[in-house]
């Protein structure tokens, strides 16, 4: 048996300041994998402990297959955890911690076929003898993978089950995960503060951030139509490059995207998402451009879509099977809150604000006082993009009329192959086929979201 869970504006409150759950809403269907995705702190594990019944909710509605469970304890909503730090019975052996639950069911059934049966489909078989002690990190998981699989739970919540691992077996294991809810066929949820686990395992991933749900969507989707610019720079390596910019809509002339030093002409006519940047003169924006979006060639190499640009080779990092080139291109890169690790600014010294300071001072004010106290849109969608300030680029002091050095501000992902000299001034292609627009507040604008407010289009 497997289910469906609904929750319904939920939220979690502790005490009366943490809203660690803000009116989260999902639907997940019977048998499908879901993953929780998002920083520390921003409630994943709230909710699958909510869904668990280990948490009581605020506000809102959780039902399972259609029915509040309100009433059910945790013990009669036929769930199975796997946490990150296993939780075996160090003074039972294996064989006996995978059979705990089904001892404790008290069925009357010998659980030893039961037992047999999904140590063999973990690949477990020949450690079942020994204890906890005796086994390595991987072997202990899959142990409390067993123990949870056995009892041929309706639903699986796993709390980050592999983040104890070191990256060969968590790979390795997050394969075996996917083999195993897709045979056992059973609902799962799944958090994870990784992207590429999420994406790699998810039929849907739902992106949360400060309590507030983002987006839930495919991975395919979440990667190419994020709804916001949190999103975008949450999902996907090397992270997508945001930079600051504004729109250059002159009346009679070419519309052109403006990044400070360099621009994008916007190619004619027009494209429909094209059109729709013009009501945004003169306020900024934030491009969003990712690596595969740029490539090394020269103007004359332009494909229809493709506009120039130029960057300073900062360094090169080689992955292998591809390099990433870091470019300073002097533009200047915007920063988003709350993302673990933000790609360091170009300059990473902040001025202080200075008081009023118009939009800017809207982007960088900080998430907690415009989520207490913030419009309808920011409690929806939670608040999401501030943008760092840093000190302007020195391009006119570098005396080559070249960008400073150390301000890399685009990653351009190319072929490893590919020798360039640190300080070269190389051709790029932008294709405006994967450019990303965000609004001040973090919204995607371009490509047009399918429902755009107060335009009829
Ligand atoms: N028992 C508690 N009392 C007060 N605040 C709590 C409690 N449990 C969690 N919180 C807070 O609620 C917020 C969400 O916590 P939660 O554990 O759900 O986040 P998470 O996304 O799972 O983070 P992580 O990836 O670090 O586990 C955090 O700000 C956390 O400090």
């Amino acid at each position: 048996m497997t289910r469906a869970i609904s929750l319904r504006n939920v939220t979690k409150m502790y005490g009366r300041n943490v809203r660690a759950v803000d009116r989260f809403t999902l639907d997940i269907s019977p048998g499908e994998f879901v993953v929780l995705l998002g920083p520390s702190g921003c409630g994943k594990s709230t909710v699958l402990r909510m869904i668990a019944g280990l948490e009581d909710i605020t506000d809102g509605e959780l039902l399972l297959d259609g029915e509040p469970v309100d009433d059910l304890a945790p013990g009669e909503r036929d769930m199975a955890m796997v946490f990150q730090n296993f939780a075996l019975y160090p003074s039972m052996t294996n064989r006996d911690n995978i059979g705990f639950p089904l001892r404790m069911e008290n069925s009357g059934d010998d659980p030893r076929a039961r037992v047999e049966a999904t140590a063999r489909m973990l690949g477990i078989e020949d450690i079942l003898d020994r204890y906890p002690s005796q086994l390595s990190g991987g072997e202990r998981q899959r142990v409390a993978m067993g123990r949870a699989v056995s009892r041929r739970p309706s639903c699986f919540l796993m709390d980050e089950p592999l983040s104890n691992l070191d990256a060969k077996l968590r790979n390795h294991l997050r394969a075996e995960i996917a083999r195993l809810t897709r045979e056992l066929g059973v609902t799962t949820v799944y958090v994870t503060h990784d992207q590429a686990e999420a994406m790699s395992l998810g039929d849907r991933v739902a992106i949360m951030r400060g309590g507030v749900l983002q987006q839930v969507s495919t991975p395919r989707d979440v990667y190419a139509v994020p709804e916001n610019i949190f999103v975008a720079a949450f999902i996907g390596t090397p992270r997508i490059n945001l930079l600051e910019a504004t729109v250059h809509a002159p009346l009679d002339g070419r519309m052109s995207i403006d990044l400070r030093r360099q621009r994008l002409p916007l190619p004619e006519p027009l494209s429909p998402d094209h059109q729709l940047l013009r009501i945004q003169q003169g306020r900024r924006i934030v491009v969003g451009l990712r690596s595969e979006a740029v490539r090394i060639a020269t103007p004359a190499e332009a494909r229809p879509g493709e506009v120039p640009i130029s960057g300073l080779v900062e360094h090169m990092e080689y992955q292998g099977h591809e390099a990433l080139v870091h470019f300073n291109t002097g533009s200047r890169p915007a920063v988003v809150a709350d993302l673990e690790a933000p790609r360091p600014v170009a300059v990473p010294r902040r001025r202080r604000r200075a008081p009023g300071a118009g939009v800017l001072s809207r982007w960088l004010e900080p998430a907690g006082s415009r989520a207490a106290g913030g419009s309808a849109s920011d409690r929806v969608m939670g608040p999401v993009v501030a943008v760092d300030e840093p000190e302007p680029y020195v391009w006119e002091r570098s005396g080559a009329g070249g960008p400073a050095a150390g301000a890399s501000d685009l990653v351009v992902r190319t072929s490893p192959d590919v020798q360039l000299q640190r300080g070269a001034q190389v051709p790029l292609l932008v294709d405006l086929a994967h450019l990303y627009v965000f609004d001040v507040e973090g919204r995607r604008i371009c490509p047009a979201p399918s429902v755009v407010p107060g335009l009829d289009v």
